[in-house]
């Protein structure tokens, strides 16, 4: 979701893996010229969508990579065929704690109406079922910081890995 810290957790973790970092929202924002409220503005919504497709389609070739997407990235099905490239995480972060940290950012336009509140409540619950589909759920504490979610990753991922060694002895 929005607000739940993949940009500030995943940079953490991408430098302790050694893995580069990239964030969609930002390649969008570059393939585009200009921000995101912009593309919102001028093009729309499902402008913004396919390019974020466009962007991820073209990260999910790499390996040693880790990508901090946005949060409506789950909604396309197409999508998950790109995620599923590599291991993906959810950072759970309850609308309440989301809330407090995205008072007077500007710069996700679907907050910005009278009830901020409500919508995250109202778009965490539609998503909910989708963010369930990934591999390593981390449920974020209140005042849990960056520095320890990266730990508790670091401890999880290695007992989700797809991969198997098979040994031929
Ligand atoms: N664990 C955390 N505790 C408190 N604030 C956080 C935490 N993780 C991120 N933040 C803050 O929340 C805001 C949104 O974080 P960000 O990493 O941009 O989220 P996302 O990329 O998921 O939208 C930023 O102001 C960031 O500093
Ligand atoms: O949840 C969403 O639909 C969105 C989340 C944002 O990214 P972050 O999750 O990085 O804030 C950004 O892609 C856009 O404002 C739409």
């Amino acid at each position: 979701m929005m607000g739940s810290g993949k940009t500030t957790v995943g940079r953490l973790l991408a430098r302790e893996l050694g893995y580069q970092f990239f964030d969609t929202d930002e390649l969008v924002e570059e393939v585009a010229g200009c921000s995101i409220a912009q593309i919102f503005a001028d093009a729309g919504e499902a402008q913004f969508r396919q390019l974020e497709s466009q962007v991820l389609e073209q990260l999910c070739a790499y390996q040693k990579l880790l990508v901090a997407t946005g949060g409506g990235i789950v909604l396309s099905p197409k999508n998950w065929s790109y995620l599923h490239h590599g291991l993906v995480v959810w950072l759970d972060v309850s609308a309440e704690q989301l809330y407090r940290r995205l008072q007077g950012d500007s710069s996700r336009p679907l907050l910005q109406n009278p009830d901020p509140l409500a919508t995250l409540r109202s778009l965490l619950a539609s998503r909910q079922g989708l963010y369930a589909q990934a591999d390593l759920r981390l449920v974020v504490g209140e005042g849990e910081t960056p520095e320890a979610i990266v730990r508790r990753a670091i401890a999880e991922i290695p007992k989700c890995l797809k991969t198997t060694t098979v040994d031929l002895n």
